[in-house]
């Protein structure tokens, strides 16, 4: 039989080529040795090769074993083809290796992380200082950021100023805390506005720490009055101090604890608020255009009322914006304006001047 043993001449191909016969180096394996194991050995150059050995496999001769050539990974099954199946098998792929990614593939996405990190670099900043410095700093001091800040105005602004309060809290949200408060570039409109309607009355949803009550009040005409509506009583307790420590009374300013939604139906019957000539919508953008509605169905707003719009186009009010454009009752005007210390972050305050239910 040719190629037989270690010392096998090298057995021709079909195709002409010839190939080197299988010479193990196992002494085991040569055809001189009268050793018969229950299972013959696996020869290494078949692991090596990623064979394994089959189960079923039922041991023979090593004579009849090494009538096999094998080249490479491959066997010359031509000349017994039987053992050969038994002993090789397709090369195992190696399992998958679970929650590892290929270097290669991680390099594939670190142009496009890089990309976005550079493109929404701003985004991220106030993504850190709103949430998560705001957060850690909550933890280790025990209080919220509008308690700090209030602490701070205590310490270093001028009691019965309301513009050296306005600025205090300016600088203390540029270099110390991000407050998420209008800001003084938007902060000037709104101021502008309120002088130019003079409002007898107006209605402010969304208090916060009272900056923009603030810039309202000391805006408003002499006799004029403002209602403005807060929901956490927490933060409400904060913007009462601030409010009464710029000089405004409950006459000038009254601040009602309740949700927007539960309080603009209350407004005529217990607050005896009958019409509201300006309007500031700063609590939630997609609250607003509920609110609007509210309003509008209470009959709080009369002919030439004014509404402003804090936060249109970030995060964005895109149903309220479609409603106030295509319902016919509001003349619309955007001012746009960036986010305070984020002036890279477009945002808008929507000024609609109301006709009329009609
Ligand atoms: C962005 S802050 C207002 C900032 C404020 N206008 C300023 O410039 O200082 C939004 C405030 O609205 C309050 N708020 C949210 N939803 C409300 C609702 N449905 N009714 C009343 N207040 C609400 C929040 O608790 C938060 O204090």
């Amino acid at each position: 039989m040719a190629g037989v043993g270690p010392g096998a001449q090298a057995a021709p191909r079909r195709d002409g080529v010839r190939q080197e016969p299988f010479r193990s180096h196992d002494p085991r394996l040569h055809p001189a040795s009268n050793h018969r194991p229950r299972a013959y050995p696996f020869p290494d150059e078949l692991s090596r090769c990623g064979c394994r050995r089959n189960p079923g496999f039922r041991p023979r001769p090593y004579r009849v074993i090494l009538a096999n050539q094998w080249e490479g990974t491959r066997c010359v099954t031509d000349r017994l083809p039987l053992l050969s199946y038994a002993l090789i098998f397709p090369k195992q792929e190696p399992p998958a290796q679970v929650g590892t990614m290929s270097p290669a593939i991680a390099l594939a996405f670190l142009p496009l992380v890089v990309t976005l990190l550079v493109r929404y670099r701003h985004y991220f900043r106030l993504l850190v200082r709103t949430v998560l410095l705001r957060s850690l700093r909550d933890c280790l001091s025990g209080m919220r950021i509008e308690e700090r800040a209030f602490s701070y105005v205590l310490t270093h602004a001028l009691p019965g100023d309301p513009g050296h309060i306005l600025t205090t809290l300016d600088h203390w949200s540029s270099h110390c805390e991000y407050l998420s408060h209008m800001g003084p570039a938007k902060g000037q409109i709104l101021m502008r506005l309120v002088e130019e309607k003079a409002p007898a009355c107006a209605l402010e949803l969304g208090t916060y720490c009272g900056y923009s009550t603030l810039l309202i009040a000391r805006a408003l005409p002499p006799g004029g009055c403002l209602l403005t509506v807060e929901r956490d009583p927490r933060t409400a307790a904060v913007a009462e101090k601030l409010i009464r420590l710029a000089g405004f009374d409950e006459r000038t300013v009254e601040l009602i604890v309740g949700r927007s939604e539960e309080v603009i139906p209350r407004l005529r019957t217990q607050y005896q608020m009958n019409r509201a000539d300006l309007v500031l919508l700063a609590h939630r953008p997609r609250c607003y255009l509920r609110d609007l509605q509210l309003l509008e169905a209470h009959a709080l707003l009369p002919a030439g009322a004014t509404v402003l719009a804090d936060h249109v186009l970030f995060p964005g009010a895109p149903r309220f914006l479609q409603y106030a454009k295509s319902c016919g009752r509001y003349r619309c005007r955007l001012h746009h304006t960036g986010l305070p210390d984020f002036p890279a972050i477009k945002d808008g305050i929507a000024q609609l001047t109301y006709a009329g239910p009609g």
